[in-house]
């Protein structure tokens, strides 16, 4: 049995196939034409985001109708000859599998050949990639299924794939179902889970059942009980897949309303938005009109966001917005198709590190000013330099003052300006604590920090 709840709970049969019954309706619709022997269309194009079930779908409908599947990545050119020699043989008789294994059709059996990353043939078409794919959908005597997220991209390569293909769409997942999946999950794993932990895991999916039953396996682990905190721990991603979502709206499609829906509703402040947006404009358009108009847009947006705060109006926000979102949107010359990398925004990245940094500096002046008597700033100012010198040159000194102000890893990593694993400080943990336990003292440190209780450190000792 697999680890894997995705592979675990995987639908057995088209009608545990959750949230699209129209797409499910439509491929019983060409499942049975084939099973007749009449197929309308040969091939069957399931187009939809990841993680909504098309692969699903595909595989619990050969299970329905009995019969043998055949996957293969349709992106890989190696399989091309195999997909054609599985694909053009009739229901008799032997066929291959892409690694070139026999398959054997002892009752006649169809065979569905499911073709994943069907959109990932970029860059093949001289090398025939393309119409390999449309002789196959044109001439196949076995039902073929093509998986795509992008059709796009795909059909403009050719148009015999859009009039040889029955096309069904697949929708995102609406976040009420897939608490319903992640429910039966749950109970059938024996964990008890409160209903807004399943809304916040629902919700954080945006629509892809895949990444719901990933995070719930994910906040389930080693637990019977998973409470709303849990399921929080999970909502960070939310902001980045979010705004990664807006990115592609903004920088791919040509459709400035929906950009400008898409930007408004992601949870950002108009700060963090502009810097995404900054960030990866020029990830996505390489056209340098494009990017100068871009750019354009992003400065003006930023102008109008230093006016809030100068002019206390904050219906500057929306101006920003607008720029940000029509004004990006509409500076490209054309709409964009395929994957784009994008980055998080290195500005919010160094923050936050330094912001890490920062935290850690204050949490030694506090302890360091206390035996010294003085305030954390003086400390720094006047202390801390020379503090760190001698603690790096005084092996001794270091012990001991790193048991009397309770330092912990980080702190010391600091004052050596090494990294937390480093050898060096390491060695000092280790004199620290020479059994492997924790010093009574060091346990009791957090909590006595809290408590903002201050012991009184004895300055002997110290110095
Ligand atoms: N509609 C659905 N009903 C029930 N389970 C689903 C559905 N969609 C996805 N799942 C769950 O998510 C997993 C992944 O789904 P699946 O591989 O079918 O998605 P997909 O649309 O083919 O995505 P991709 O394009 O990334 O391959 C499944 O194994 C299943 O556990």
């Amino acid at each position: 049995m697999s680890d894997d709840w995705t592979e675990l709970y995987r639908p057995n049969n088209l009608d545990e196939v959750v949230g699209n019954p129209k797409a499910v309706a439509a491929l019983r619709q060409w499942a049975d034409n084939w099973a007749a022997g009449k197929p309308v269309k040969k091939a069957a194009v399931l187009i939809g985001t990841p993680g909504v079930g098309k692969t699903s779908a595909a595989l619990a409908l050969a299970k329905e109708y009995g019969w043998d599947t055949v996957e293969m990545n349709a992106s890989d050119q190696r399989n091309a000859d195999a997909v054609k020699s599985v694909a053009l043989r009739g229901a008799l008789g032997q066929t291959f599998t892409d690694s070139g294994e026999f398959l054997s059709t002892l009752d006649g059996n169809l065979k569905l050949i499911v073709l994943d990353e069907a959109d990932n043939l970029s860059g093949k078409e001289d090398r025939g990639g393309v119409p390999a794919l449309v002789e196959v959908v044109k001439t196949t005597k076995q039902p073929v299924i093509l998986i795509v997220n992008d059709w796009y991209a795909l059909s403009r390569k050719s148009s015999a794939l859009k009039s040889d293909t029955e096309q069904i769409k697949f929708s995102q997942i609406k976040s009420v179902t897939i608490r319903g999946v992640l429910r039966k999950i749950a109970k059938d794993q024996g964990i008890t889970i409160t209903d807004r932990a399943l809304e916040l895991l629902a919700d954080n999916a945006n629509g892809d059942m895949r990444s719901a039953v990933r995070d719930l396996q994910a906040v389930a682990m080693g637990k019977d009980e998973i409470k709303d905190i849990d399921a929080t721990s999970v909502s960070y991603r939310e902001v980045e897949k979010t705004m990664y979502n807006v990115m592609d709206d903004i920088f791919k499609s040509k459709d400035a309303d929906r950009a400008r829906r898409s930007l408004a509703e992601v949870d950002e402040p108009p700060e963090t938005k502009l810097l995404w947006i900054e960030e990866n404009l020029p990830v996505a358009y390489r056209d340098h009109l494009d990017m100068y108009k871009g750019m354009k847009a992003v400065a003006t947006a930023d102008k109008y966001l230093g006016r809030v705060y100068r002019r206390q109006y904050f219906g500057f926000w929306s101006y920003a917005g607008d720029f940000l979102s029509y004004g990006v949107c509409a500076a490209k010359t054309r709409e964009m198709h395929g994957f784009l990398r994008y980055n998080f925004p290195q500005y919010l990245m160094k923050m936050s590190r330094s912001k890490g940094m920062r935290a850690v500096q204050a949490s030694i002046c506090s302890k360091l000013g206390e035996a010294v008597h003085m305030s954390a700033k003086q400390t720094r100012q006047d202390i801390l330099p020379y503090f760190s010198r001698i603690y790096i040159s005084d092996q001794e000194f270091a012990l001991k003052t790193s048991l009397d102000l309770e330092l912990e890893q980080e702190e010391i990593a600091y004052i050596l300006g090494e990294k937390i694993d480093s050898a060096a400080v390491k060695r000092i943990m280790k004199s620290m604590n020479p059994d492997g336990e924790k010093p009574e003292k060091e346990k009791k440190a957090s909590s006595k920090q809290k408590e903002k209780k201050k012991s009184p450190v004895n300055q002997s000792t110290l110095f």
